[in-house]
């Protein structure tokens, strides 16, 4: 898509750099990309082949367990967050895990987001729970830098290549969240296939959350797909108030990443079932 010019500079920056990794073979930090095709193509040995954990399948087993579905996201840094958060991912994936969370999310964006496929790979090695790719993939090279059970398409960013990308996706075995903002991006979603669709409350335009985009587009959602409710989810309320909207789970970054990660996660997992939780958002608890 070309709509560049409306979007955040920040966001202009992290596309310019997708596109830039996408030209360079897809690999992660622009590295060669391995053996091609004289089209370009990567050769059939650096396709990869997921056998991936599966996604409901996981979130079924913690409703079962009592748990919300919570996706919990690795995110080191981001063009919204100051800082950035040096420990070691592995051991921020376990106490993510540990405090109830049913998969994770992992960027592998590095310039932006302090993430990388080797990451990714290591903290997928390190736990059972499915694990998101948390990128900006808009080519299809991009698709074979690394293995993961669930790869991210952002539908504003891939436009018109959705459904090849998507099919692309499937075909190396990868399942696929497609996420939207709106619902002329949710009906393209839907039309080019999409079966788990994500609502992101964060404007990638302005980079500003408004938890009322997953209530305004949730009732569109078709009735057999699966819905993740997207960004700036800080409290046990807001879970609350999402899964009211329709959420079968939640994607939760930077409120987990704040503090104790552990004792972050447990209180969002469980906020349908601890009925003394605090409503505070996590890091304004001492
Ligand atoms: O999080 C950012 O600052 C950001 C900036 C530019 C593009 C995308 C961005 N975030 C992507 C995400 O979707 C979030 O990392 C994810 O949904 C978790 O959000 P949150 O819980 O608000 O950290």
């Amino acid at each position: 898509m070309d709509d560049t010019a409306e979007l955040d500079p920040a966001v202009r920056s992290i596309l310019a750099a997708a596109r830039e990794r996408a030209g360079a073979g897809g690999r992660d930090g622009g590295e060669s990309g391995g053996e091609r095709t004289e089209d370009g193509e990567p050769v059939d040995s650096d396709r990869v082949a997921v056998d991936p954990r599966d996604l409901r399948d996981a979130f079924e087993r913690a409703e079962a367990d009592g748990r919300v579905p919570v996706i919990a996201e690795v995110k080191p840094t981001s063009p919204t967050t100051e800082g950035t958060r040096e420990d070691d991912p592995v051991e921020l994936a376990e106490s993510m895990v540990a405090g109830g969370a049913t998969a994770l999310s992992v960027l592998t964006e590095p310039e932006h987001f302090g993430g990388s496929t080797e990451t990714l790979e290591r903290v997928r090695a390190a736990v059972d729970v499915p694990v998101l790719r948390k990128d900006f993939v808009v080519a299809e090279s991009q698709l074979d830098a690394v293995e993961s059970d669930v790869v991210l398409l952002i539908a504003r960013f891939v436009g018109d290549d959705l459904a090849d990308l998507l099919a692309a996706a499937r075909d190396r075995g990868f399942q696929v969240l497609v996420e939207v903002h709106d619902r002329e991006e949710l009906a393209a979603a839907v039309d080019a296939g999409a079966t788990i669709i994500g609502v992101n409350n964060r404007d990638l335009a302005r980079l500003e959350v408004d938890l009322s985009t997953v209530e305004s587009v949730a009732p569109a959602v078709p009735d057999d797909a699966t819905l993740i409710a997207e960004s700036g989810i800080a409290s046990p309320a807001d879970v609350r108030r999402m899964r009211a909207a329709g959420a079968d789970a939640l994607l939760v970054g930077s409120a987990i990443m704040d503090g104790d990660v552990e004792a972050n996660t447990r209180e969002l997992t469980r906020a349908e079932t601890d009925t003394h939780s605090t409503d505070d958002a996590p890091e304004t608890r001492i």
